[in-house]
């Protein structure tokens, strides 16, 4: 499984199982054979200075120098002692080559890195643990002192960087490239540790799909995978068969929360949109129903009319819990968002209930700080779906969806989406799709990505101050492309 999340939890069991399979020497072949490939393509020319710490990261960045000393190009190793049996293996290959092997100081770094074109950064990978000693914590430091020096391609991780945190446990070093391996680690995808390898080449290895699929700890499902599961319509539907969304939402002051929910579900293809509020909500979008209630609770108690989902929360106000207690009750496939996002509605929830929390509402919800849920995203995403049940949506760049047992993560959208809105839109495309009959994991899963295209899409003609409605109205757009998109490459 190509688009896997690891940990080096999975790394190390996935090793343990190549070396019993006598396969670990072939991965590392691999391994820095790509890291060489990645050197060639995109630093042609000019010397490559390769740094190669103790354990298998090392020997991978051995592996790539041997292979860039064949194709000609002039290179250096700096190294650390080491004990691993495979990196002292390579690097008694690569002297075979006439490769020569220094040591590595902050001295001898920078004597190399003058006149270099890049550095190769192969002192730590997923076998890290942090705090860092201070003889490394020096030569990094003397690398990412260099602001006009070469650039940086990090084997696997950038050195520093802990694989499993989204925050930075001390210095680490800045790369412009990070070639990883099997799939991205958690501190490549979140946070200011993702930050500090700009550009993420993922490799796969000769590994079998089973043995990363037991030990991934979320997916990260490609674009054709994804685009599979947008529903299909039939040319006999009709506005009713076609999905009828309700929006629950709005309160003096926050009546376009709803109406933004509303063309989110309109774009996504819910056949009726009606939205229920205690405050008049604009008629921007005149497809869209507007019911102002003087008791909206009193009106949900009486109602007998069922719609095929909900989209409850969004700017209701402080009633949010009450009201979505009634809408509860009625088993239908509802998202859960905004103002409904309370710890006291813990255990309220059903199957089909999806609950979509940015990182604040998440720390409200399980009681802790902000910086709890973002330091480590998958962590909260398994609590708060714990807690909650049904699907969770932990909304964020990239979101996480959990269900019981399984995560899976969304990359891409635009920073310019880190508008008030936007969350709204989202809520009321994940009413349409489960309106349309998805199962709520499905539909958080495409609804997640389909949103994040709109927002790519939309960051062309707008740029980088995006707005909820610019992304709505790219959902149609975003649609094609995932329905045409090929599998990952
Ligand atoms: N299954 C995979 O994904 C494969 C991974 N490979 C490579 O293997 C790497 C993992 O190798 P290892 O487990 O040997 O670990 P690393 O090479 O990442 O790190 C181990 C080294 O770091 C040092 N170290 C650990 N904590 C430190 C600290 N706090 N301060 C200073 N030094 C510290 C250790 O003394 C040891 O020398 C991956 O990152 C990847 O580059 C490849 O070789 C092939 C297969």
């Amino acid at each position: 499984m190509r688009g896997a999340v690891l940990t080096p939890d999975g790394v190390r069991a996935i090793d343990a199982r190549l070396e019993r399979a006598g396969l670990l020497d072939p991965a590392m072949e691999v391994a820095g054979e790509a890291v060489a490939r990645a050197v060639q393509e995109r630093w042609p020319t000019g010397r490559v200075v390769l740094l190669a710490g103790g354990g298998a990261n090392g020997g991978d960045a051995l592996v790539a120098a041997r292979h860039l000393l064949a194709a000609g190009r002039s290179v250096t190793v700096l190294a650390r002692p080491s004990t691993h049996p495979l990196t002292r293996l390579n690097r008694r290959r690569l002297r075979a080559v006439r490769g020569e092997v220094r040591p590595l100081t902050p001295a001898s770094l920078n004597r190399a890195a003058r006149g270099a074109t890049v550095l190769v950064d192969g002192l730590l990978g997923t076998g890290f643990r942090p705090p860092l000693r201070d003889d490394l914590a020096r030569v990094i430091g003397a690398l990412n002192a260099r602001d006009r020096g070469p650039d940086v391609l990090a084997i696997d991780l950038p050195s520093g960087l802990d694989a499993t945190r989204a925050d930075l446990p001390g210095e680490a070093v800045r790369a412009d490239v990070t070639v990883t391996f099997i799939g991205p680690k958690p501190a490549q995808l979140f946070g200011d540790a993702a930050a500090h390898g700009e550009t993420l080449i993922v490799t796969p290895l000769p590994v079998p799909a089973a043995w990363i699929e037991d030990v991934q700890v979320a997916a990260r499902p490609d674009d054709a995978a994804l685009g599979a599961l947008l529903p299909v319509r039939t040319a006999s539907a009709h506005k009713g068969t076609a999905g009828r969304v309700w929006i629950v939402g709005g309160d003096p002051g926050t009546v376009g929360a709803p109406a933004l929910a509303g063309l989110g579900a309109l774009r996504t293809g819910a056949g009726l949109v009606t939205v229920h509020s205690a405050a008049d909500v604009p008629l921007v979008t005149p497809e869209l129903m507007a019911q102002r209630h003087a008791d909206l609770r009193a009106f949900l108690t009486a109602s007998d009319v069922r719609p095929d989902a909900v989209a409850l929360g969004m700017g209701l106000g402080p009633d949010a819990p009450a009201l979505a207690r009634e809408v509860l009750r009625w088993t239908v496939p509802t998202v859960l968002d905004a103002d409904a996002l309370q710890p006291e509605l813990c255990g309220h929830g059903h199957d089909r209930c999806l609950w979509t929390p940015h990182p604040g509402e998440a720390a409200r919800v399980l009681g802790v700080s902000t910086l709890e849920i973002t330091r480590d995203p998958l962590a909260a995403a398994r609590a708060l779906q714990e807690r909650l049940g049904g699907v969770v949506v932990l909304k964020g760049g990239p979101s996480v969806v959990a269900r019981s047992g399984d995560l899976s993560v969304s990359t891409g959208g635009h920073p310019g989406m880190a508008s008030a809105g936007m969350g709204d839109t989202l809520g009321g495309m994940l009413a349409a799709l489960l309106a349309q009959g998805l199962p709520a994991w499905d539909a958080a899963r495409v609804g997640v990505r389909l949103h994040a295209r709109a927002g790519e899409r939309a960051a062309r003609t707008f740029g980088y101050g995006l707005g909820a409605t610019d992304v709505a109205h790219e959902i149609g757009g975003a649609w094609a492309d995932l329905r045409s998109a090929g599998p990952r490459p």
